[in-house]
């Protein structure tokens, strides 16, 4: 079965966002696009909770949040007790982020990645386990 996803994002991660939901769609994902659908000013929170709490509720696999530094998503998703969402720009943080950290959402700075490294971003993140043992403990430990 296809993997699901939830995605969205401000005004500055706009125009990486509809490309990074075009490309998922073929790759065989099953997206929601949570908004915003529009270049015009927006506040990144409003996107970012819902996705979080679609994420939290275990009604997708993974979430992704893009803005313009990726900064105020990540803040705004880690909110919620059950997301782990991780601030990504390049290939290695974003497997380590499933690795280590077991993250269930990966946050892009739109205005600092290039489209391609996005993607390949988004790749590694959907693929990569978590590695478990040391770092389930450590896991176990975020909440509070
Ligand atoms: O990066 C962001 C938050 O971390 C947002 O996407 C905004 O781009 C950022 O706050 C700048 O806001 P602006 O209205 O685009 O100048």
């Amino acid at each position: 079965m296809a993997k699901k996803i939830a995605i969205g994002g401000d005004h500055a991660g706009f125009s990486l966002k509809e490309p990074l939901v075009a490309w998922l769609k073929e790759q065989g994902y099953e997206v929601k696009d949570f908004g915003t659908y529009t270049a015009d000013s927006a506040d990144y929170a409003d996107f970012a909770h819902p996705v979080a709490l679609a994420v939290e509720k275990g009604e997708f696999d993974a979430g992704v949040l893009v803005c313009g530094s990726g900064q105020g998503v990540a803040i705004t998703a880690n909110k919620h007790q059950g997301i782990r969402a991780a601030l990504v720009w390049d290939t290695p943080l974003a497997a380590l982020a499933r690795q280590h950290n077991d993250a269930n959402i990966i946050c892009l700075p739109a205005r600092f990645i290039a489209e391609e490294t996005a993607f390949e971003c988004v790749t590694i993140f959907l693929n990569t386990d978590f590695e478990g043992g040391r770092h389930a403990t450590r896991v176990g430990k975020i909440a509070c």
